[in-house]
């Protein structure tokens, strides 16, 4: 059984806990004592909604107990926690280690991701409208020192002041801004919508360490870029970019960032293309180094959540699933969202020197659906130095629109143990450097070996635009092809090893590299896993031998997550 603590009072409350911190979420407008009392914990939407009504904080974590009869409604039945919003806004506290953690593996671990999924009475829609929620693992001569925290985007604090939501999400438009059915009542609106005015800042996607050692967490939006202090996981404030480039609205949401530079793309909407611009560590200033056309007669731009680099080139994704003006302003979403889906149209991928900014290759491809960008690399068949192809390798869902639709949390609620998704693979593109106006895609690893799923993927970071030879990512244990298992992929001997157990849901595997390693498996693998119980526990894998060296649970159940990034001690 949990402690339940339910608050009624004005303000946010502060429980001090033994080892643990803990801040409740927000209370409503009562006044009166605090309760304690004992209840099982409900790892569900209509708790988490009551977090927010009257502010309850579940403590400890237990093994979840059925609703209250009256509160079972249907399609709302006990779901994963991996799917249930956090149940505090902070947490910290030490974690009791199982297994031996690494004597070498000295830093944080940070990981972000949308944790919150309701406000008010209003429930999200989709797995990418929570808002941010940053996790840490702080390794420190072996022990772990865990800490969970919301951040303070503006769109959070302005959902939390009012209680509902304020700006533009993923799949939710704030009623406030929805345009009626006259076409002239919207212009404001559109102004509001392109000037970026009514878009999240909500930076839920990713979190990354720039050369300089700032940490700032992103999502697609160029305003919900925002500072964090790792340590505290304390909202530092926005990025403030010291360029013109702003007045584009739109990011990707993955850069490349290594201790030197950062690179990225800008999606123009209005003349289709994309502005591939770098940034030096210690600089708040992006330059554009190249600007790309895109090639298809569409009117927006392919969709580029990721996209690759290799040693010189800039590898830029023209996918025929494109950011649509139509869908933008539509107040209801698509099955596709703010996309829309232009085969047709032709699907391409362009590649950029990182030297010069001149197009060197622009290739017709087979459709493709990606997030993810696994790595890049050249190759050189004449062995005189100059590359002739460019290698590029993503998590590709078999060009089936239909994975974006299929993260709605109610699909996501509801489906347990048989295939939900459009299989996945490991999408290789073959890109030629001679002027040849196609492109290949292959698989790269027959997907059964990784149970048809294939996402949130990492590899050494050391082999970053490198030939390289391991994918750590999530696959799937058959018969069902959610990601519920954590695969490392050797793609060169096409063999794969799988981490699964029974009802776990593991988030990203984040490949840390040993110091002074020669092996480019030779580290280890951090996730966090969402357990079905209601639980959650870091999990820490062996590079090499893909087995667990240690775990280390939480006190609560933690929902899934997306991106992280490692952070060395000093
Ligand atoms: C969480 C994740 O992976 C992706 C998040 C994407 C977001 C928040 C996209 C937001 C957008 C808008 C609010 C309007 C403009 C288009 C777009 C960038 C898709
Ligand atoms: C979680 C996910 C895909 C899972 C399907 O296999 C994609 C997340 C994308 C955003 O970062
Ligand atoms: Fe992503």
């Amino acid at each position: 059984m949990a402690s339940l603590i339910t608050t009624k009072a004005m303000m946010s409350h502060h429980h001090v806990l033994s080892s643990t911190r803990i801040t409740t979420l927000y209370s409503d407008n009562s006044i009166g004592d605090q309760q304690i009392k004992t209840k099982p914990q409900v790892p569900h939407r209509l708790f988490a909604r009551r977090i927010f009504g009257v502010t309850r904080a579940v403590i400890n974590s237990a093994a979840p107990s059925p609703l209250p009869e009256k509160e079972k409604v249907e399609g709302e039945r006990r779901c994963h926690v991996a799917w249930t919003s956090v149940q505090q806004e902070n947490w910290e506290g030490e974690l009791t280690v199982q297994g031996k953690i690494p004597t070498w593996l000295n830093g944080t671990y940070l990981r972000n991701g949308p944790g919150l999924w309701n406000i008010g009475d209003h429930d999200f829609r989709h797995l990418f409208d929570g808002y941010s929620t940053l996790v840490k693992l702080q390794f420190d001569g072996g022990r772990i020192f865990a800490a969970h925290r919301l951040l303070e985007s503006d769109a959070y604090k302005a959902a939390k002041k009012h209680n509902r939501l304020c700006y533009r999400e993923f799949s939710e438009t704030p009623k406030s801004v929805i345009i009626n059915k006259n076409p002239f009542s919207g212009i404001g609106e559109i102004v509001r919508l392109f000037s970026g005015e009514s878009l999240t800042d909500n930076a839920n996607t990713g979190v990354i360490k720039l050369g300089d050692g700032r940490v700032m967490c992103l999502t697609e939006t160029q305003k919900g870029s925002i500072l964090v202090d790792h340590e505290t996981l304390e909202t530092i404030g926005k990025f403030e970019y010291d360029d013109v480039l702003s007045d584009h609205m739109i990011q990707s949401a993955h850069p490349i960032v290594t201790e030197t530079e950062m690179w990225t793309l800008i999606p123009d909407l209005v003349k289709p293309g994309y502005r591939v611009v770098r940034m030096e560590a210690g600089s708040n200033k992006r330059e554009v180094v190249g600007r790309v056309r895109c090639r298809s007669g569409s009117w927006g731009p392919g969709w580029v959540h990721s996209f690759a680099v290799t040693e010189n080139y800039v590898v830029i994704p023209e996918m025929p699933l494109r950011y649509s003006v139509k869908n933008l302003l539509r107040a209801e979403p698509t099955p596709l969202y703010k996309f829309e889906w232009c085969p047709q149209d032709g699907a391409f991928i362009h590649v950029m020197s990182k030297l010069t900014g001149e197009v060197v290759a622009s290739v017709e491809v087979p459709a493709y659906v990606t997030f993810h960008f696994i790595n890049a690399y050249e190759e050189d068949k004449n062995g005189d130095g100059k590359a002739t192809v460019i290698i590029a390798d993503c998590c590709e869902h078999n060009a089936d629109t239909r994975i974006l639709d299929m993260l709605r949390l109610d699909t996501l609620r509801s489906s347990h143990g048989h295939d939900v998704l459009p299989d996945a693979r490991i999408g290789r593109f073959r890109i030629p450097l001679d002027g040849s106006k196609y492109g290949k895609l292959e698989t790269a690893v027959e997907a059964e070996k990784h149970g048809r799923a294939m996402d949130m993927c990492s590899i050494n970071p050391l082999y970053l635009g490198q030939k390289y030879r391991y994918v750590y990512a999530c696959g799937a244990q058959r018969p069902c092809n959610f990601p519920n298992a954590l695969s490392k992929v050797d793609i060169v001997e096409k063999k794969v090893k799988n981490w699964h157990e029974h009802g776990m849901i593991p988030s990203e595997p984040f490949f840390v590299p040993r110091p002074g390693a020669t092996h480019e498996d030779d580290g280890v693998v951090i996730s966090i896993v969402s357990e079905e119980n209601g639980g959650s526990f870091a999990i820490l894998l062996d590079g090499s031998s893909f087995e667990e060296i240690a775990r280390a649970k939480f006190p609560y159940g933690l929902p899934y997550g997306l991106h992280g990034c490692w952070i060395p001690k000093d």
